[in-house]
């Protein structure tokens, strides 16, 4: 790989001490557990073995022009996100098959991997053959808040969402990414102790691999990343790259050229 002006995270999110989200508490019917499978590594920059996986140059794909210079190369292009999201939505389906779900959209950076998925399990739950099962979901939105530029403030906000409409349910929070923790390690607590839900698990579209990780694990996970900042599919730099369909890494000349884009 030749992006070497890619901008690594640096600063200390100040996490909590380690959380994981719980699993369904009741036992209406005993389930294979596909939780954790299948997670697609992307590989560091001249890394070991996997040094010869494929650099993906900005030139090779559809960017739009005002960060087609901001971005040092793709990560994970759309096509391989609709992929693993396919997957994942089969898991869901499969492991909730007798169970009403309720997905909660975590807002802003959750809303494009929650669109895909919710589209995925629809149409799951369309087909015949895999429609067995008596499986239903519904959804609501959560607004979470901790970033500034690209790092973060150490306080998550919490808003968006009443927490009763919560109580008694199985949730699935929907979540981009889990890079320290510090958000999924305040927000599942917060929705335990406030909505009193049957059971929560979340869904993260990737895990970065940081040193300052607290610890937080997703029970569904598509992408194992490096500890680059990344940015498109809903995930910003002070509100810019939301609309860029790939997973980039963000450059120098992005970090500048957007620095008061908020
Ligand atoms: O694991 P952490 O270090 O807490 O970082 C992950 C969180 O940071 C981002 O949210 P942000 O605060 O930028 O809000 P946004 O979703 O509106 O972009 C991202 O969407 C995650 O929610
Ligand atoms: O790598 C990131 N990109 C965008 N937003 C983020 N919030 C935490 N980490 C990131």
């Amino acid at each position: 790989m030749s992006g070497k002006d890619a901008v690594g995270v640096t600063k200390s999110g100040n996490p909590s001490a380690g959380t994981s989200a719980h699993a369904i508490s009741d036992n209406s019917s005993p389930i294979v557990s596909t939780r954790r499978t299948g997670i697609i590594r992307i590989p560091d920059e001249g890394e070991g073995e996997s040094s010869d996986a494929p650099f993906l140059p900005v030139s090779s794909f559809l960017i739009p022009p005002q960060y087609q210079d901001a971005v040092s190369h793709v990560l994970i292009p759309h096509g391989l996100i609709q992929d693993r999201v396919h997957k994942l939505a089969f898991d869901i389906n499969q492991e909730y098959a007798d169970k009403t779900l309720h997905l909660l959209c975590v807002l802003k950076g959750g809303s494009s991997f929650f669109w895909e998925l919710q589209t995925a399990l629809i149409n799951l739950s369309s087909h015949r053959r895999t429609n067995t099962a008596k499986f239903q979901f519904s959804f609501d939105f959560v607004r979470v808040k901790s970033y500034e530029g690209t790092e973060s403030t150490g306080k998550v906000q919490i808003t968006g969402t009443d927490m009763k409409n919560l109580r008694g349910r199985h949730l699935l929070l929907v979540e981009d990414l889990i890079d320290s923790g510090l958000t999924m390690s305040q927000l599942v607590p917060y929705i335990e102790k406030n909505a009193a839900p049957a059971s929560v698990r979340v869904a993260a579209l990737m895990e970065k691999r940081t040193h300052r990780s607290c610890g937080f694990k997703a029970d569904y996970v598509a992408f194992d990343i490096p500890d680059l900042f990344v940015v498109g599919y809903s995930l910003d730099y002070n509100e810019a790259f939301r609309d860029m369909l790939h997973i980039c890494v963000i450059n120098e000349l992005g970090i500048e050229k957007f620095k008061t884009n908020a």
